[in-house]
């Protein structure tokens, strides 16, 4: 036992957290409330060397080990992107604090992990093999994070001693081969079976979520079929980190959920990964590929699955994350799949709003505002994706990957290795760890898991080869100018997925990623300088010369980047993304038009002339009344109307161009903002025309009974006049002396 696993918390039988700083516990197991993991102080330089000088198998400190090796000029040894970070494996037999190693039960980039016997009985004991310099921080969060699940759903924490120069943890042993070992040995497994995972990892999940933590490793290799249950293994994250070495490197990106590839962990991204692994079990393959694809997978995708799991396994694993459902709903679902007499309530596998539970995994620990309770080991959370991890890192850039599945889609794999050693050049090869061209395109084959292309006949399987195919079809290269127009696109197919009659037989339909800069030209962190873009050289010179790409601009900022994608998916959608522009700017000058109209009812600023008057307004008045057989009168009310109309009209016509060429639902706020701004308008003009009417009316009357009052004196001043001229008369005739 070392030294420091003597200072146990065995001494304290309160409950209470070992004292601060004090990393290392030997409670003997079972454990007992008592915290192991005490969090690491928090960092803000480097690494404290206390705990991360590791001995190397030379006596050497890491850090002495790394420096010997950056100022030779040399690796350790081995392969220049692994050995450095490399410390010692254990061998069996050997004793790790109460702990006698009996045997591997596996291993990935980052630890081994041993069946181990103590005085509680066996363990699975986990051992930090990986020497990169924040992997003991994520080593100490992996075991922080067991504690706190105190087994549920996952192995429970039973002792840590982590400041051993050889940091281990031990855990309950959990019996059973992983999913991965049962379906290769068994195949697939019955449909029952499938839900009874289903169920357990969604508990385990949704366990993890209410501690504001996402899996995101979720895969058959992580998951023990213990003969009671299926447990969730493999917390740390940071496996694999800094090294190539993860025997599950490639498995682990088949599962990753498609937001991950762009950096951008969701609360349902684990959702995602455990659908995959759902079809997975369900079938003993998994689906093509189609992060780069953009679109949800069909029951044609996903094989030979249950009819009753496929709306499930559908629902997990759409392409945007807030379109799956949420944990607890699919928790339902599966009891209601369990259950043989409860009938599947569709609402669901909706698409939901995101829950509490959620808003608190994505406040919190996605944008890396975790509260300070959390802090300590959210290491894991705080890393959403693998930084740093050759090859693996690759997955992430768009701009090759995009390439990449372009080529495979024509069915030029062959040409992938061209564009991955122009990129190197462009990035520098340490940011593929060294490793050549062909090696990497194997890689990142199986890793998105497509399958060999077909080239089509008459060219090169090469870069030059592609750039001809796609020049002669008329297509867009890349970088090089299209030397025949685009042909019209369809109606009905506006974005011309295309798969080339040659190779029908490629894992998927080409995307159509279109056209952008060379590969290389926007990576996530190039640094290396980059030379200048050289043209493409005609087909059949040169086969193997690579397109050199254009020098990265340095540290693009997201906003950019942001910018960047939007004009790009512009330029990709070609004539049809310049439609959409064009008309996505009819909704706002429709609103400002909307707008003016409401500040002519300001009173002085009438004498602005009427929006409704201009000749286009007029017309569809015009046209309003002759269709709708109206009084002419109407037409002007009407021409007001069709300004609104238009703006209904041309929105939704907008939002169908966008949801053709993104794939997602168009934006409404124009629509509504023109729909608002217009009821505001028709109800200030209804206010203003009623008291104007009301004013008029009432000057109206006021007008008619002054004229009556009018008519009446006079009328009155008349008879009165008649008769007294009457009366005069009559005396006056009376008077006259022969009457
Ligand atoms: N609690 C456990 N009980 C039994 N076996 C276990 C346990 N934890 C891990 N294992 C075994 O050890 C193997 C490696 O474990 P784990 O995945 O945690 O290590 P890792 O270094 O993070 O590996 P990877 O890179 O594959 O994620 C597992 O595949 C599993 O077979």
């Amino acid at each position: 036992m070392s030294d420091q696993t003597t200072r146990t918390t065995a001494a304290d039988p309160t409950g209470h957290p070992v004292q601060a700083g004090d990393h290392t516990a030997a409670v003997p197991p079972p454990p007992a409330p008592t915290r192991v993991v005490a969090p690491l102080p928090a960092r803000t330089g480097p690494p404290p060397t206390a705990a991360t000088e590791i001995v190397q198998p030379s006596g050497a400190t890491r850090g002495q080990a790394a420096r010997q090796a950056a100022t030779s000029g040399h690796p350790v040894a081995g392969h220049p992107a692994e050995q450095a970070t490399l410390q010692r494996i254990p061998a069996t037999g050997e004793t790790l604090g109460p702990y006698q190693l009996l045997g591997s039960l596996g291993h990935g980039g980052f630890a081994h992990v041993y069946r181990a016997t103590g005085q509680g009985g066996e363990v699975a004991l986990k051992v930090l093999t990986n020497a990169e310099h924040d992997s003991l921080d994520r080593f100490v969060g992996e075991a922080a994070l067991l504690e706190r699940l105190a087994g549920r759903g996952f192995p429970q924490l039973v002792t840590a001693d982590l400041r051993s120069p050889t940091p281990w943890f031990a855990m309950e042993l959990v019996p059973g081969p992983t999913l991965a070992q049962r379906v290769a040995a068994d195949g697939p497994l019955p449909s029952h079976e499938v839900l009874r995972v289903a169920d357990d990892v969604l508990d385990a999940l949704a366990v993890l979520q209410e501690e504001h933590f996402l899996h995101r490793d979720v895969k058959p290799a992580n998951i023990i079929a213990a003969p009671d249950r299926y447990v969730l293994i493999d917390l740390g994250i940071a496996k694999g980190h800094g090294t190539s070495t993860s025997t599950h490197a490639a498995g682990t990106i088949s599962y990753m959920a498609p937001e991950l590839f762009v950096r951008k962990p969701h609360a349902r991204s684990d959702v995602y990964s455990l659908g995959l692994l759902l079809i997975f079990l369900a079938t003993g393959v998994l689906p093509a590929d189609l992060n780069f694809a953009g679109r949800d997978l069909t029951a044609g995708d996903v094989g030979p699955v249950d009819q009753r799991l496929l709306p499930l396994v559908l629902a997990m694993t759409r392409h945007r994350p807030e379109d799956r459902p949420p944990l607890h709903n699919l928790s339902r679902t599966v009891a209601q799949l369990t259950s043989d007499t409860a009938g599947l309530d569709p609402t669901l596998l909706a698409a939901a709003d995101v829950t509490t539970v959620e808003r608190g995994l994505v406040t919190e620990v996605l944008t890396g505002a975790a509260p300070a309770a959390v802090a300590p080991t959210s290491v894991l959370a705080s890393n959403p994706v693998r930084q740093g991890e050759p090859v693996t890192n690759l997955v992430y850039d768009q701009q090759l990957m995009g390439r990449l599945h372009q080529l495979h889609g024509d069915g030029f794999d062959g040409a992938a290795e061209d564009v991955i050693s122009t990129y190197l050049s462009a990035v520098g090869p340490q940011r593929a760890g060294g490793r050549a061209p062909a090696e990497i395109k194997d890689y990142l084959w199986a890793a998105m898991r497509w399958a060999p292309a077909f080239k089509p006949e008459g060219y090169a399987d090469s870069y030059e080869g592609w750039v001809a195919y796609r020049q002669r079809r008329g297509l867009p290269v890349p970088g090089v100018p299209t030397a025949t127009p685009p042909p019209r696109r369809q109606a009905g197919d506006p974005t011309q997925r295309r798969t080339p009659a040659t190779n029908q037989q490629a894992t998927q339909v080409a995307p159509a990623f279109r056209p952008g800069p060379v590969p290389g030209t926007r990576p996530a962190q190039a640094t290396a300088p980059v030379p200048a873009q050289r043209p493409t050289a005609p087909a059949g010179t040169q086969p193997n010369a690579p397109v050199q790409p254009p020098v990265p601009p340095a540290g693009p900022t997201p906003r950019r980047e942001d910018r960047d994608v939007r004009d790009e998916k512009r330029r990709e959608s070609g004539g049809l993304g310049a439609v959409a522009t064009i008309l996505g700017w009819v909704p706002r000058i429709l609103l400002a038009l909307a707008v003016y109209q409401l500040v002519r009812l300001v009173p002085g600023f009438d004498v602005m002339p009427s929006a409704a008057g201009l000749p286009l307004f007029a017309a569809l008045g015009d046209l309003a009344v002759t269709l709708l057989n109206l009084d002419a009168v109407w037409a002007p009310r009407m021409a007001e109307l069709s300004i609104p109309l238009l703006g209904i009209v041309t929105s939704a016509v907008v939002n169908l161009f966008r949801a053709v060429r993104t794939r997602r639902g168009g934006r409404t706020w124009p629509f509504w903002l023109v729909v608002v701004v217009w009821v505001i308008v028709i109800a200030v003009q209804g206010v203003v025309g009623y008291a104007q009417q009301a004013t008029e009316n009432a000057r109206e009357s006021f007008e008619q009974q002054r004229e009556q009052i009018q008519d009446d004196l006079e009328q009155g001043v008349q008879d009165t006049t008649e008769d007294v001229r009457d009366s005069l008369w009559e005396s006056f005739e009376n008077a006259l002396p022969w009457n």
